[in-house]
């Protein structure tokens, strides 16, 4: 008996066997082949199509003096886009005009920038300035409000002044200039807006009050316009990156409204803010609607905030305590 048992399984296994091996050699492997292949080739359409989508499109970035800005202003530019560059410094948006032009693009058409400089955080700049902003070519393809100003302090110490001018130029700025475009994009039932956010749009972190009030308040703003131009077919895309090397912590304003005037460790350790740009480009050219660029960290924190708040509200306590007592030993 246990012969006659030992050989039925050896067969049975042998069966299994035999199943496996035709899975694998006629069904299952070339099914495997074929989904590579056919995610590969979708991956190849999408990138040939992101390269040529850009142009002879009309892109208006805001804050393309510095930072993210700039490296933005670079890759729309060699991707054959007709720019439209905003800043505050005239001189530095000339330099840059240059530099773009001066610079050897192969294989695309590329176009002289335009230049518009104002001051977000003054109401009545906006509608003088996108009035000159249509002008250059005539319409908006894509709104990038990528200017932004950090901040650094204490809520007890902090002016409500510093308070308003961080909203006037994360959020009103933006807002304001975003409407005074969109009716010409309406018209055209074409237009794209992307707002430059941050991970402290999805979260707030000690000592950043006022930042992470204005990029909370510009998420909801611009969730809400997305579902309002779906409509007109104007697509809204808000990107949140995480820390990225830039002038942004030099350039913050401190509790009494000084300039900050320190590059903080973790910005210097962020990414590189070319690569950030490109990713920018992606999220632009793929019409993706809300995309966070950072480490598994800040998007772990995003998470712990949604399904754990009393945990994570505890963990900013203590980074708060820590903080506070390092500054003040
Ligand atoms: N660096 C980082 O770690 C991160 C940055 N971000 C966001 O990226 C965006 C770009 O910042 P980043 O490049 O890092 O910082 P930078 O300080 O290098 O650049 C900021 C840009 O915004 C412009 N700007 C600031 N205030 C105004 C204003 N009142 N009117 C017009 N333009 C203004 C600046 O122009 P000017 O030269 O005239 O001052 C500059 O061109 C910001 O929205 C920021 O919040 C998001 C996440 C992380
Ligand atoms: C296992 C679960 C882990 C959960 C994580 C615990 C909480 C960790 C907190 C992480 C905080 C990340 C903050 C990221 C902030 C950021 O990337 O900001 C980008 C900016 O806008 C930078 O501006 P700043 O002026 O602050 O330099």
């Amino acid at each position: 008996m246990p012969t006659l048992e030992c050989s039925q399984h050896r067969r049975k296994g042998l069966l299994k066997m035999r199943v496996m091996d035709f899975a694998t050699s006629t069904a299952i492997l070339p099914l495997l082949f074929g989904c590579v292949g056919i995610f590969s080739l979708f991956k190849l359409l999408q990138h040939m199509r992101i390269k040529t989508y850009f142009q002879n499109v009309v892109v208006v970035i805001t804050g393309s003096t510095s930072g993210l800005g700039l490296e933005c202003a670079k890759i729309f530019y060699a991707a054959g886009a007709k720019l439209v560059l905003c800043g505050r410094d005239r001189e530095a948006l000339e330099d840059l005009t240059k530099e773009l032009t001066a610079s050897q693009v192969t294989k695309v058409q590329t176009h002289k920038p335009f230049m518009v400089s104002f001051n977000l955080a003054d109401p009545k700049a906006i509608v003088g300035a996108a009035e000159e902003i249509l002008q250059c070519f005539g319409h908006v393809d894509v709104l990038i409000n990528n200017a932004g100003i950090s901040y650094r302090g204490t809520i007890t110490d902090t002016t409500i002044d510093v308070d308003k001018t961080v909203m006037e130029t994360n959020y009103f700025g933006p807002v304001a200039l975003t409407k005074a475009l969109l009716p010409s994009m309406i018209k055209r039932r074409k237009g794209h807006i992307v707002a430059i956010s941050s991970i402290q749009g999805k979260i707030s972190i000690p000592f950043r009050s006022a930042y992470s009030a204005s990029k909370h308040a510009a998420q909801a703003f611009f969730d809400c316009l997305r579902a309002e131009m779906k409509q007109y077919e104007i697509e809204v895309t808000v990107i949140s990156p995480g820390y990225i090397r830039t002038n942004l912590s030099l350039n913050a304003v401190t509790a009494d409204g000084s300039r900050y005037g320190v590059m903080d460790k973790t910005t210097a350790q962020g990414r590189s803010a070319e690569e950030v740009a490109q990713d920018v480009l992606t999220a632009v050219g793929k019409k993706q609607k809300d995309v966070i660029l950072a480490d598994l960290v800040p998007c772990l924190a995003i998470y712990l905030r949604t399904l754990a708040p009393g945990i994570f509200f505890s963990l900013m306590a203590s980074r708060a305590r820590k903080e506070q007592k390092s500054k003040d030993s």
